[in-house]
């Protein structure tokens, strides 16, 4: 499958080059409603049931109404509801109307009753406002009929560029899209009510993508398989990396957990800094982690001073004190790769300008979490994308912005979307494995864009793997069998 995603201009843009290259436009909404057609038949196996098809007074009506005249061409009962007049119906979505043979009733809540799936084709890409009025009783009315709904292109109410409900959305069974993706698909809360997401080819040709200046993927290996770390026979540890880690003294379950899975993911070396107090809780946890004490931030300079110590994680369970903050300040200006996480969110709470002023750039990674981001960044405005590239931008540091829907930015505007975690990694000390993760691929000479993108990924496949019940520790330990199975 096709990686990128197209944002509803770029989608419009497709459609016409389309057009200039001779497929019409009558062609590819017949090929749309076609698909929709298909969708709502896969949700009835055992034969017909009636269909209510609500159509809006754009060209997703139009789909709508091309869905009806093949699904009563196959014996299907069809009602079919307008909102607004037919007349009023211009261009491709006039030509799909007028090819419908069947009544055109005024789209009501009634027009639900006794229906057995429901098509809904009010708005797509053309959403240009919040839904209300007629729509919104409409909309709220399918969402209450708990009747099977297949979406055309969105459900109607959603934006299809960052998946916020505009007013009301009803949660479909199936969504059909068209050519590729939209964000919507994929980002919450649009991807919560899209249900299953099928991307029908409805004849654009695929070379139209390449005019594009096309900017988020689905992430996932076939995105950054070729850039992962090689092995080659005659390695010895140092050519993969030594990673460094700040280990707290209290919650020192973070540090470890990191500084394991950096290991598991390739690192050659990992050394955890920490308190002489905390000396022997980190040494006795693993014996292949090397543990350094140190009395102060000092210590931590005279560690980096090594340069084969080439990336750094600081954050997980490190306290937000003074040490940490001296310390990510000096690692910053040291040049290394790095990751930024917990507790650096509250050292430098609302003070994105010291950690730039010291040298955050591109090779720097920060992964918060949706509260952790606003501590940092403040309430930016926008929807979630539009902040975490905002964030990006304004930090010049890729961005992972955690969540279900995990996006990881490149502070040029390219964004990456995860698409695979499960919910089960919503348990403590995952992201710290997330962190490790990352930190892993750095220490190994992977690009921060990359390696976070594929930290991401890999994390998500292994909570995947892994299932409900997982612990933090179970991650760590099935890194191994996901490498083997990443066929780059
Ligand atoms: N490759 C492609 O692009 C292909 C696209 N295809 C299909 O075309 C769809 C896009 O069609 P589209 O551009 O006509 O927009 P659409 O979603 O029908 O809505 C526009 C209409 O809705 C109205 N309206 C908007 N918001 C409203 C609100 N809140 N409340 C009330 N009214 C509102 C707006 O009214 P106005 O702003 O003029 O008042 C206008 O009349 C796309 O989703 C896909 O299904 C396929 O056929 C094949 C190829
Ligand atoms: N509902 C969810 N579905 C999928 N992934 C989730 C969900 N909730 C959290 N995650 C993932 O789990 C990890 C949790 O990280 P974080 O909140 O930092 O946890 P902790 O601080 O306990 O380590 C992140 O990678 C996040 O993307
Ligand atoms: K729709």
């Amino acid at each position: 499958m096709a990686a990128e995603i197209l944002t509803v201009a770029q989608m419009y843009a497709a459609d016409r080059a389309a057009m200039a290259a001779g497929i019409s436009g009558p062609t590819l909404m017949e090929a749309a409603g076609r698909a929709v057609a298909r969708a709502v038949r896969s949700l009835s196996p055992d034969g017909p049931v009636p269909v209510t098809i609500l159509c809006g007074p754009g060209n997703n009506g139009g789909d709508g109404f091309v869905a009806a005249r093949h699904l009563r061409a196959a014996g299907w009962p069809v009602r079919v509801g307008l909102l607004g007049e037919k007349s009023a119906l211009a261009g491709d979505a006039g030509w799909a109307a007028a090819a419908w043979a069947g009544p055109v009733l005024p789209a009501t809540v009634r027009l639900l009753d006794g229906a057995g799936i429901i098509v809904d084709a009010l708005f797509g890409a053309g959403l240009n406002r919040p839904v209300g009025g007629v729509a919104l009783d409409l909309i709220m009315a399918m969402a209450g009929t708990g009747k099977p709904i297949v979406a055309v292109d969105v459900p109607s109410g959603i934006n299809g560029d960052d998946g916020t409900v505009r007013g009301g959305a009803a949660p479909a069974t199936i969504t059909v899209g068209f050519f590729r993706p939209k964000p919507a698909h994929y980002l919450y809360p649009g991807r919560g009510l899209c249900g299953r997401v099928e991307i029908a080819d409805i004849g654009i040709p695929d070379a139209v993508v390449n005019d594009m200046d096309v900017d988020i993927l689905i992430n996932g290996p076939s995105v950054w398989g070729r850039a992962l770390p090689r092995r080659a026979a005659t390695d010895h540890k140092y050519h993969r990396g030594h990673a460094l880690v700040l280990g707290g003294t209290i919650m020192t379950g973070a540090a470890r957990l990191a500084a394991r899975a950096a290991l598991r993911m390739g690192a050659g070396l990992v050394t955890v800094a920490c308190a002489p107090s905390a000396h022997m809780t980190y040494s006795l946890s693993m014996p292949s982690l090397i543990v350094q004490p140190i009395d102060d931030a000092g210590g931590f300079d005279a560690l980096l001073s090594d340069t084969r110590r080439n990336a750094v994680l600081l954050g997980p369970g490190a306290g937000s004190g003074p040490l940490l903050r001296k310390v990510t300040l000096s690692a910053l200006a040291a040049n290394r790769a790095g990751v930024l996480d917990a507790d650096i969110f509250t050292c430098f709470a609302g003070d994105l300008a010291s950690l730039r002023r010291a040298g955050l750039n591109g090779d720097w990674i920060m992964t918060p979490h949706e509260g952790e981001f606003r501590r940092l960044f403040g309430d930016l405005p926008g929807s979630r994308a539009e902040r975490a590239r905002r964030a990006a931008s304004d930090s010049g540091a890729i961005l992972v912005m955690k969540g279900p829907d995990t996006l990881i930015v490149h502070p040029d505007g390219r964004m990456r979307i995860n698409h695979n975690a499960p919910p089960c990694l919503a348990t403590a000390g995952s992201g710290d494995v997330l962190a490790g993760m990352i930190l892993g691929l750095l220490a190994q000479g992977m690009g921060a864009f990359d390696a976070a993108a594929a930290g991401v990924w890999w994390h998500g496949e292994a909570g995947r793997r892994c299932g409900a019940g997982l612990i933090a520790e179970d991650l760590t330990e099935i890194i191994p069998a996901i490498r083997r199975d990443i066929l780059f």
